[in-house]
C-alpha cells in the first residue's frame, strides 16, 4: 500500500495542490474530411514520405475516416470519473489532444473556466522518448502560450511515465494469461511485445541525458521479461518473449527501430521456432490505429499466410487495474507536490522516472522548444 493511500481527508484534498485533472492524448481523426489536416497536423516539419501518408490516410478511409481513439478516450474518462468518484475524490477531469479536437488549448481553457490554478496531466503514453514524452510536454507549453493571458500563473505538471507501474503491469498479465491460456500448444509460443518504431536516434537519446540513452527500448525490454516471468510462472511454462516493432514511418534511409513485427513473424515460420505468436501491444494502452490496422489486420494477415497462429493480447483499455493504477499515479504525484515523502509504487525496481523531467532529456533533435513539466 502506498504511503499516501491512507491520507485523503477529503475530495478536493486527496489531490491537493491540483485542482484540476488533464487526460492528455495523441488525438485522431473523427470523419473523412478530418484525415488529412490530422495527417499533416502529426507530421508538420517532419521527414515523412508522401506514399507514407498517404498509405495512412487508407488506413484512417477504410475504416470510414474514424480513429478509434476519441472513442476509446471517452469511454476511458468516463471509468477515471468513476475511479475517482469510488474514492470520494471530487477533481475535475478535462481531456485534451496534441493532434485532434478537443486540443490541449480547449482543455486548457476549460480548465480556467473550472478555475484551475494547478493542473496535473496524465497522458496515454507510457514511456520515455521525445515522440512519447517531451512532445508532448512541447504542445502543453504551446497551447497555454495559445491561450494567454487567463493562463497566466497556470501551473501543468505531470505524472512521471508510467510503464513499470503495476496497474499497467499488472492489466498486462492478465490479459497475456488469458490470451497464452487459451492457446492449443501454449509452450511453443513465442510472445511478441510490440511498440511502436522511433528512429535510432531519438531511442539512443530517451532518457534524463546524463549519458543514459535507449530508455525506451530499455523500459519496453524490462517490462516484457517481467511479464515472460510472470505468465510462465502463472501457466507453469518456460515461455520466450521478445520486443519488437511496429508502424515505421520514416524514408528508408533513415534508421528506425526493428525488427518489424510482420518480418519477424516470417522468420519464425520460416525457421520453425514458434508453434504460434502472441502479440502483447505493450507500447500502447488502448486498441487505436496502430492496434487494430498494423497489428490486427496487417500482422495477422502475415501470420496467415506464413500459416503461423497468431492472437492479439487486450491492451488495458478500460481495465480497472489500469484504471486504479492511473488514479494511484495521480495520487502519488500529488502528494509528491504537497512535498511528502512518497514510496512511488513500482512494479520494475529502478524503473520510476521523476514525474519533473529532467533538463535536456529526450530532446528534440531539430528544434529546441519551450516545454512544461520539466526543470528546463
Ligand atoms: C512513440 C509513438 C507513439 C506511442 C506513444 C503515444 O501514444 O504517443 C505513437 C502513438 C500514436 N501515433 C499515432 C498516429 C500517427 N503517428 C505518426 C507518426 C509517428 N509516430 C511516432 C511515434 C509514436 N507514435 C513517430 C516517431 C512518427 C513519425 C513522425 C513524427 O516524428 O512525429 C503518424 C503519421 C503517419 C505515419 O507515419 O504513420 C500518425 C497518423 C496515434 C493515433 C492513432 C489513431 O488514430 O488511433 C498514436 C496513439
Ligand atoms: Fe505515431
Amino acid at each position: 500500500m502506498p504511503a499516501y493511500a491512507g491520507a485523503m481527508p477529503d475530495p478536493v484534498a486527496a489531490l491537493a495542490p491540483y485542482d484540476v485533472v488533464l487526460l492528455g492524448s495523441f488525438g485522431g481523426p473523427e470523419a473523412p474530411d478530418e484525415v488529412m489536416p490530422f495527417l499533416r497536423r502529426v507530421t508538420a516539419g517532419r521527414d515523412i514520405p508522401d506514399a507514407r501518408l498517404e498509405a495512412v490516410g487508407e488506413h484512417y478511409f477504410d475504416r470510414g475516416g474514424r480513429s478509434p481513439i476519441n472513442d476509446l478516450n471517452r469511454d476511458l474518462l468516463v471509468r477515471l470519473r468513476a475511479e475517482l468518484d469510488r474514492r470520494g475524490i471530487a477533481t475535475p477531469v478535462v481531456w485534451g489532444n496534441r493532434n485532434s479536437a478537443p486540443f490541449f488549448a480547449d482543455a486548457v481553457h476549460e480548465a480556467l473556466d473550472l478555475g484551475a490554478t494547478r493542473v496535473v496531466t496524465v497522458l496515454t503514453s507510457a514511456y520515455s522518448c521525445y515522440s512519447s514524452c517531451r512532445q508532448y510536454r512541447e504542445d502543453l507549453a504551446a497551447a497555454v502560450e495559445d491561450v494567454g493571458p487567463a493562463a497566466d500563473g497556470l501551473v501543468v505538471d505531470k505524472v512521471r511515465p508510467y510503464g513499470g507501474h503495476p496497474g499497467v503491469g499488472r492489466a498486462w498479465l492478465r490479459a497475456l494469461v488469458a490470451a497464452v491460456g487459451a492457446l492449443p500448444d501454449p509452450s511453443g509460443a513465442r510472445i511478441l511485445y510490440v511498440t511502436h518504431s522511433i528512429p535510432t536516434a531519438m531511442d539512443d537519446t530517451s532518457g534524463p541525458g546524463d549519458g543514459e540513452g535507449n530508455l525506451y527500448v530499455d523500459q519496453h525490454v524490462r517490462l516484457g521479461r517481467r511479464l515472460t516471468d510472470e505468465v510462465s510462472s502463472e501457466l507453469g511454462l518456460a515461455l520466450e518473449g521478445e520486443l519488437v516493432f511496429c508502424s515505421r514511418s520514416g524514408p528508408p534511409s533513415q534508421p528506425w527501430l526493428e525488427p518489424d513485427v510482420n518480418d519477424r513473424i516470417e522468420q519464425l515460420a520460416d525457421e520453425r521456432a514458434a508453434s504460434a505468436v502472441v502479440v502483447a501491444p505493450i507500447g500502447f494502452v488502448s486498441d487505436h490505429m496502430e492496434v487494430v490496422h498494423d497489428l490486427d489486420t496487417e500482422a495477422a494477415a502475415t501470420a496467415r499466410r506464413v500459416g503461423m497462429p497468431f492472437v492479439r493480447v487486450a491492451t488495458p483499455g478500460t481495465d480497472e487495474l489500469f484504471v486504479e493504477g492511473l488514479v494511484d499515479l495521480l495520487l502519488e504525484r500529488a502528494a509528491e507536490a504537497r512535498g511528502e515523502v512518497v514510496v512511488p509504487d513500482a512494479w520494475l525496481p529502478g524503473d520510476v522516472r521523476p514525474s519533473v523531467c529532467a533538463p535536456g532529456c529526450c530532446p528534440n533533435l531539430r528544434t529546441a522548444k519551450p516545454a512544461l513539466c520539466g526543470s528546463d
